[in-house]
């Protein structure tokens, strides 16, 4: 397709993003969002980098940045990349207006955003997705993509128009016949998102200390537990096999951070996208990461105590903010 019209439902971290640099590659992009980054992107350039020294800015017309669907106009393909909470209003706003069997992808992390989407527009073709990579927002409009990896998403024949659009944004997205072990291996990797969110410091400067380290590897030692009951296989999504990411959590200090230096590329900046939801008090997404684990282990007949505790802990964090110490964080998990 020459030039995609492309929709970003959820002009947020990921979706300005991922929007940006689709343009940036040629893409025709309309970013859906909240009136409070249009005033900003009224006076700001949007402003994109990456860890490889990727820059991309642009100014914004007011027909590329829009506040209600209404506004929107038929699209070839939409993303959508809100947060979990706000899967099925996005859905049910999307619904009167995309044109039948629109591809629509969810950019989302969590398990079950896809099926919500699917049950709020039942005559879009709804495609599971997954983003890998972490994207800090700094003021004004500056989005920085900060760890590595890549794009994937359901594999269907509606998808390959657009292929090139993604490959010309430095984003290739890659299409898959196995998304549920792809959300679940994501899922693994984002139990971090509460220990990050619940240290308070950057990525780095979390997994560098053992025992926060040590706490992630007890929610993903319970989650692959689950997994093997229910019969989903991990799929390696870093340069470590899924299964052996716990085990070298658990290493001392020196040897991770010598395996680090090969295993993450994790620039120093980067926060988890749910320590940004408790910095700006909003409700996070726990109930769609560690939540999900708990109601695996319930529709198995068992429990995830650490899921539970983790989640609990995020809850409370809501409502009273504070910082949790490694050691604090793992007394409180064992
Ligand atoms: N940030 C990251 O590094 C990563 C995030 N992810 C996942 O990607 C998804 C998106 O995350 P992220 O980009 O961080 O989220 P953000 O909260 O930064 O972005 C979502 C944006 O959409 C807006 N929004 C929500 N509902 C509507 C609506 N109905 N109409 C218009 N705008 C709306 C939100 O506004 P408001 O807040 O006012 O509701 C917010 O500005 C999540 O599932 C997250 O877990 C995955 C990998 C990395
Ligand atoms: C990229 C990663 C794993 C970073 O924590 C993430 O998905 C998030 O912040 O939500």
């Amino acid at each position: 397709m020459a030039r995609p019209r492309i929709l970003i439902a959820g002009a947020g971290s990921v979706g300005c993003y991922v929007g940006a640099r689709l343009l940036a590659g040629g893409a025709d992009v309309v970013f859906l969002g909240r009136p409070r980054l249009q005033s900003v992107l009224a006076e700001h350039p949007l402003l994109v980098t990456d860890y490889e020294g990727f820059r991309f800015e642009t100014r914004l017309s007011g027909d590329q940045y829009v506040t209600t669907p209404d506004a929107v106009g038929p699209m070839d393909l939409v993303l959508v990349t809100v947060k979990s909470a706000a899967t099925r209003e996005m859905g049910e706003q999307l619904s009167s207006v995309l044109p039948d069997e629109t591809p629509v992808i969810s950019l989302q992390n969590g398990v079950s955003n896809a099926q919500q989407l699917a049950d709020a527009l039942p005559r879009a073709r709804v495609l599971a997705g997954m983003i890998p990579f972490n994207v800090l927002q700094q003021p004004p409009a500056h989005f920085h993509h900060g760890t590595e990896g890549h794009l994937m998403a359901a594999r269907d024949d509606r998808l390959a128009p657009f292929l090139d659009a993604f490959k010309a944004a430095g984003l290739p997205l890659e299409l898959r016949s196995d998304m549920t072990s792809v959300l679940w291996s994501k899922l693994l990797l984002n139990l971090n998102n509460p220990i990050n969110a619940l240290a308070g410091v950057p990525l780095l400067e979390e997994l560098y200390q053992r025992d926060y380290r040590r706490c992630l590897a007890m929610a993903q030692f319970e989650t692959l537990s689950l997994l093997r009951t229910a019969g989903i296989r991990p799929i390696q999504l870093t340069s470590v096999p899924t299964w052996l990411i716990p085990y070298v959590m658990q290493l001392p200090d020196w040897l991770f951070k010598r395996l680090a230096s090969k295993m993450l590329a994790i620039d120093p900046v980067a926060r988890s996208s749910m320590w940004e939801d408790l910095e700006a008090g909003r409700p996070t997404e726990v109930d769609w990461i560690n939540g999900e684990v708990v109601t695996l282990a319930r529709n198995l007949g068992r429990r995830a105590p650490v899921n539970e505790a983790l989640t609990r802990l995020v809850h409370e964090c809501e409502q009273h903010r504070r910082r949790w110490t490694a050691s604090e964080l793992l007394s409180s998990l064992s």
